[in-house]
């Protein structure tokens, strides 16, 4: 198996690390947000990308699922280099994504069902009976059989979320990318949704990766990660977050780890 990295003088393979990131620097311009980024992700992590707002989490983000081209560097799905691919094969490595951004937005006239259907209908030769049973299979998987067929607008913002979770995990996304899913949601909804990721992570083994500065989620339920600093634009600390709060003495992420540090985690408990 060829090898995707050599991280602490441990040979990974490719079916270890389906995200490799290499030298990457983005940015919009002549303007680098973040420089020489280098970090994998390992097949069934929950994979933190932390850091101050507006430190470039999200442009990072979307260096990583072909919606930005960087400015330098890699980005190695499965060992293939994004960037320079086909259009053709550009395609193909997307569908293996399952992307859910701040706003997860839901196209407003159509029902949750006709939502999560777009998809299927659009890359796959499915027939309709086929394509209903999908759906409705990917609307259970996120608690919204019964919502199948309301309107978006007759939903609440976690309910929003979830429709919008079940269309991204229509294609059955080896990676998950999500984009503050918490935002806008109240502290328990958000504790669900963390719940869900965390189920559908061991359920389906499926790579996550989150951009978050929620601090009970990122402690909760990611196992791996980078912390990017908007002063020198690169990263300055890797690991698990709570290893990162334990054990990280960079002043930058021991004041991000020290926020609310008292405050409970909410429980489930009444949870939509
Ligand atoms: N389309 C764009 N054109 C130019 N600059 C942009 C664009 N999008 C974002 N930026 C700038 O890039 C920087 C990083 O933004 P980004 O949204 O990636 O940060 P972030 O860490 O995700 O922030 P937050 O946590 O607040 O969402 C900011 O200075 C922002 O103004």
């Amino acid at each position: 198996m060829p090898l995707a990295s050599d991280t602490a003088g441990a040979e990974r393979s490719i079916a270890d690390e389906p995200l490799v990131i290499r030298n990457l620097t983005v940015g919009f311009g002549e303007r680098a947000i973040q420089r020489d980024l280098n970090f994998s992700i390992r097949r069934g992590s929950i994979f933190a990308i932390m850091g101050g707002s507006g430190c470039g989490k999200s442009t990072v983000l979307k260096a990583m699922v072909g919606l930005l081209r960087p400015l330098a560097g890699q980005v190695l799905v499965n060992g293939e280099d994004y960037w320079i691919a086909s259009d053709f094969r550009q395609t193909e490595m997307r569908r293996g994504f399952g992307v859910l951004f701040q706003s997860g937005a839901l196209w407003s006239s159509m029902t949750v069902a006709d939502n999560v259907a777009l998809p299927l209908q659009m890359f796959t030769r499915l027939t309709p009976p086929e394509i209903a049973i999908l759906v409705e299979l990917k609307l259970s998987l996120v608690g919204l059989s019964a919502a199948s067929r309301s309107m978006p607008s007759e939903l609440s913002g976690g309910m929003r979320k979830r429709a919008a979770l079940a269309r991204a995990l229509a294609l059955d996304p080896g990676i998950l990318f999500f984009d503050e899913p918490s935002a806008g949601l109240d502290p328990i909804t958000s504790n669900r949704l963390d719940e869900l990721i965390l189920e559908l992570s061991n359920g389906l083994g499926a790579t996550v990766v989150i951009v978050s500065h929620e601090l009970p989620s990122l402690l909760g339920i990611c196992d791996d990660g980078i912390f990017l600093d908007a002063e020198s634009k690169t990263a300055i600390a890797h690991g698990a977050p709570r290893a990162l709060r334990d054990h990280n003495d960079h002043p930058t992420v021991r004041a991000f780890m020290a926020r609310g540090q008292n405050a409970p985690r909410p429980s489930t408990a009444g949870a939509p």
